[in-house]
């Protein structure tokens, strides 16, 4: 990604820290981070914030998306439900150079409370990275779309 790029990164309450670390994370790499919140301590709906994403990857604010949680789970849940969103849950190196290889995905899901912070940055500089490969691999996105 090159630092035209737009990135969007949101949270709910479980991964405030994560999203700190990443965006500072990205903003020394140069790129330039949309923080859509959470922004307090204070418990929020994590449906709110994966809808908060994909309105700023629709609407072209951004072109990809990291999004956090406590588990990751509730809020790849909630982004999936938009057509135009392809959000992976990632746990390890393997699964976000995947998720991009393989599955073009666009918003990179981690959670709070199970992924620690140097793995954190690993998946997220190798989302950011990673092409699609394309090829087959179109083919069976295409059938999603
Ligand atoms: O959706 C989740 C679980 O699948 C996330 O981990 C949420 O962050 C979590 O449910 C929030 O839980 P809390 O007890 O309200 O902090």
């Amino acid at each position: 990604m090159s630092s035209h790029d737009v990135i969007v990164i949101a949270s709910d309450h479980g991964a405030l820290e994560m999203k700190a670390l990443l965006k500072q994370h990205m903003e020394q790499k140069g790129l330039t981070v949309l923080d859509l919140g959470t922004h307090g301590t204070e418990s929020v709906d994590y449906p709110d914030f994966a809808d908060a994403v994909a309105g700023a990857l629709k609407d072209g604010r951004a072109s990809r998306g990291v999004l956090l949680c406590g588990s990751g789970i509730g809020i790849s849940i909630a982004a999936n439900r938009h057509r135009h969103v392809r959000a992976a849950l990632v746990h390890d190196g393997y699964g976000a150079r995947m998720c991009r290889e393989h599955n073009d995905a666009n918003v990179l899901v981690m959670g709070g409370r199970t992924t620690g912070p140097e793995t954190a940055k690993d998946c997220l500089d190798l989302f950011l990275s990673t092409p699609f490969a394309g090829g087959r691999h179109a083919r069976r996105i295409e059938k999603m779309s």
